[in-house]
């Protein structure tokens, strides 16, 4: 909403009407002198806008005089000043006197030089004497035009710029005439029709003030979306851009059974020590595995009975990991460590899909919050969003996986990525993804990959040929390198800034 007109703006439209009403039709800003450039325009369009007035807007170039040329027009110019202190004494002046009585060494040394190629005095011995009786002192009067005119023939003017005696300043008018709808006084334009308005049939004779469909809407106080989920947003339309359906991530707490054991994890592994992970005492156990709904025909306890022996001796060709398995620690409750629990249930849900030894090919994607056991520092909190994708399909292979994150991280412009191998027990092989980081000069791990091994695979009853490719990144990574942070404790917490997170632009992931 435009601010509410000032006084002064006021006087300064009536001011500009009153001086077109008594003076020729056309006038300049300089009637205004003391006004700001800024306040008569506005004056001036505010005038325009209702065809009160018309005006053009006029550049010309004013110079101005520097202090010295101040002084040579009220003193006379340096070899005026030498010539007149000669002239005066009658039989001549040394230097040193010349120089006492002008007063000044600068004019005296520059003055001295211009009158002696003025020839408007020479040496008589080691005295300066006058050779005219008097001079015309050009400079002088030229400045002086200029300090009347503010111009002057445009050799001249660049001469005495050049002598450092005076400025060209760019200077902004206006040319200002009567417009159709030209009066003495603006009238109040009628913003609303009103009751009152109409009950007294004011509005028969009000002027309107016509709609201003440029003018900008006031600032709304909006939610805004957290950079997270920006972010998130950005990793969600092009999971779907590349056919993948979202998986169902809400749920925090697990089962080791999920989180662990059905992705081959042995219960002895370190991730699963009280360090990495964080146990719910309350309740103290998960139920075993069940059918999730009626359509459910999955034989969960077979599945049990299936993990708990390629854990303790092995089975799809493998030989396991020889220990006693036990099913209290599969059932114990965790924070979910990684989103590739959900994963795992999602593929032993596409096992369920199973006809005549065979699944459809499937695309999922999540991203959700995953808890860890860390010491919090600058980049490291409990928890994180982990963005998880997981393919599929029949003759997949190590190469076709590279492809892949190859094209997935192409669509947020992260080239050149390099793999390295990895140990995951769930996976092999597996690979850490890098990526040369251009602001930090240097390669930066963004994400963990593989393929799913049998152990996990055959004991959901997913077909033997059946690959199933599987890759994790978090989503805070990116997130700080897009929003230029260097501390997620400004990401996520207490400490957030508000108007950070209010006034962030959307992100847009393909640009660096
Ligand atoms: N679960 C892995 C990511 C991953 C998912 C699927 C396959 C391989 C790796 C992690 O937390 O880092």
């Amino acid at each position: 909403m435009a601010p509410a007109a000032s006084t002064s703006a006021v006087d300064l439209t009536s001011e500009i009407l009153h001086a077109l009403s008594d003076k020729d039709p056309v006038l300049s800003a300089e009637t205004f002198p003391q006004v700001p450039f800024e306040s008569i325009k506005a004056a001036l369009d505010r005038l325009a806008s209702r065809s009160m007035v018309t005006y053009e807007q006029v550049e010309r170039e004013e110079a101005t005089l520097e202090p010295e040329a101040e002084v040579i027009v009220s003193h006379g110019s340096h070899e005026a000043r030498v010539f007149e202190a000669v002239r005066e004494a009658l039989d001549g002046l040394s230097i040193q006197d010349l120089e006492s009585k002008v007063g000044d060494k600068t004019v005296t040394k520059v003055g001295q030089g211009k009158a002696f190629k003025e020839k408007w005095i020479k040496k008589d011995g080691n005295r300066l004497v006058a050779l005219v009786d008097s001079i015309n002192d050009v400079t002088r009067d030229q400045l002086r035009v200029i300090q009347e005119t503010r111009t002057h023939d445009p050799k001249i003017l660049a001469d005495l710029k050049k002598r450092k005696l005076l400025k060209m300043q760019k200077v902004i008018s206006f040319t200002i005439s009567k417009g159709p709808k030209y009066a003495l006084e603006m009238i109040k334009e009628e913003t609303d029709l009103t009751a009152e308005t109409l009950a007294s049939g004011s509005w028969k004779t009000a002027t309107f003030k016509p709609y201003n469909f440029n003018a900008q809407g006031a600032d709304q106080h909006s939610g805004a979306l957290h950079p997270l989920n920006k972010v998130r947003h950005g990793f969600r339309q092009i999971f779907f851009e590349m056919g993948f359906t979202e998986m169902p991530t809400n749920q925090y707490v697990e089962s080791g059974f999920w989180n662990f054991d059905a992705l081959f994890v042995p219960q002895q592994h370190p991730a699963r020590d009280l360090q990495d992970t964080f146990y719910v005492s309350d309740p103290p156990k998960a139920a075993k595995p069940c059918p999730v709904s009626a359509a459910d025909k999955q034989d969960y306890d077979e599945y049990f009975r299936n993990v708990r022996q390629v854990h303790e001796s092995g089975k799809y060709g493998s030989i396991g990991y020889r220990y006693p398995w036990s099913e209290d620690e599969s059932l114990r409750l965790v924070l979910r460590t990684h989103t590739t629990s959900i994963s795992t249930a999602m593929l032993y849900r596409l096992a369920g899909q199973r006809q005549d030894g065979r699944v459809p090919p499937a695309r999922y994607f999540s991203i959700d919050r995953v808890f860890r056991n860390e010491t919090v520092d600058a980049t490291h909190l409990c928890e994180f969003h982990q963005v998880e994708g997981v393919i599929a399909d029949y003759g997949l292979t190590l190469g076709g996986l590279m492809e892949f994150l190859e094209m997935f991280f192409a669509k947020m412009n992260v080239k050149d990525l390099r793999f390295k191998p990895a140990y995951n027990p769930y996976t092999e092989p597996s690979m850490e993804i890098f990526s040369y980081h251009k602001g930090l000069n240097k390669l930066i791990e963004i994400g963990n990959s593989g393929i799913f091994r049998p152990e996990m695979l055959e004991a959901m009853g997913l077909p033997k040929d059946l690959v199933v490719f599987g890759f994790g990144l978090s989503l805070e990574r990116p997130t700080m390198i897009k929003y230029g942070i260097s501390n997620i404790r400004e990401l996520l917490g207490h400490q957030v800034d508000l108007n950070f997170v209010q006034n962030n632009p959307a992100v847009r992931l393909d640009k660096d």
